[in-house]
């Protein structure tokens, strides 16, 4: 049985107002029932650890360079987290993709070095609206997710969370119908299967664009979705909130 699992991703935007008055809602009222999950930017999670002392919400960092140490100014590693209080990092998010031209070899690496470090990557995979339009999800799925599952075992692909964020519903208001959701969430299974049984059915994938406190209930009923990776709605205490407590 898979427990819901809601990640709020901040991408760039905090502050230490806004971290401290945040987080003290989400620990206050996080639902026992979710697993919860949040990702501030690198510099506010020494701050982020200390005030998810003795909570169950957990802390994950939004991006890490695959060596261990060394000279790459302004990089951060996956065992820095790891001494920073981080149990996650967010991996092949599609504005690191576009934004900073990360490449399914560039996934893979960052991906290996957090397990080795002991971070859960959220491995991040999703087609834009040319590549839907042009009926090429599945094959950029497949491709997408093949540079993990080809490049993994099964025991380290085990303690990975997979996201699915279709890129034109990221930021644009515009949610991916519950059923267009699951559709490709049951694809995402089918080919975790393809790889191992026990692992398409232990696997969390979760649902990524445009979550909301008001859709988020129909898309977590789905079958296949285990829960979301929001961005903007993350933002706001009641919105996230309402989220991981789907109404
Ligand atoms: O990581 C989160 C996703 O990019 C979704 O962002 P959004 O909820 O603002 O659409």
């Amino acid at each position: 049985m898979r427990r819901l699992l809601v990640a709020g991703n901040w991408k760039m935007n905090a502050s230490k107002v806004m971290l401290n008055e945040l987080l003290a809602s989400i620990v206050e009222n996080a639902p026992q029932q979710t697993d919860v999950v949040v990702f501030p930017p690198a510099p506010y999670l020494m701050a982020a650890s200390d005030k998810l002392q003795g909570s169950a919400v957990k802390l994950g960092g939004q991006n890490i360079n695959p060596n261990d140490s060394g000279a790459y100014t302004g990089e951060i590693s996956a065992s820095m987290m790891i001494d920073c209080g981080c149990e996650a990092v967010l991996v092949g998010h599609s504005e690191r993709r576009t934004l900073y031209a990360e490449t399914d070899a560039d996934v893979l690496a960052k991906t290996e070095a957090a397990l080795n470090a002991g971070l859960i990557p959220y491995v991040c995979i999703g087609e834009t609206l040319a590549e839907r339009e042009a009926n090429q999800t599945e094959a950029v799925i497949e491709q997408q997710i093949n540079a993990v599952l080809n490049g993994l075992n099964v025991q380290q692909l085990a303690k990975c969370v997979f996201a699915y964020e279709p890129v034109w519903a990221i930021g644009t208001g515009k949610t991916a119908s519950p059923e267009q959701a699951q559709q490709v969430h049951a694809f995402i299974r089918g080919l975790l299967a393809a790889k191992d049984e026990k692992l398409a059915l232990n696997s969390h994938v979760l649902y990524g664009g445009s979550v909301k406190a008001d859709n988020a209930k129909e898309l977590f009923a789905q079958q296949d979705i285990d829960g979301g990776l929001v961005g903007g709605a993350s933002l706001k205490a009641e919105e996230f909130l309402g989220i991981c407590n789907p109404a």
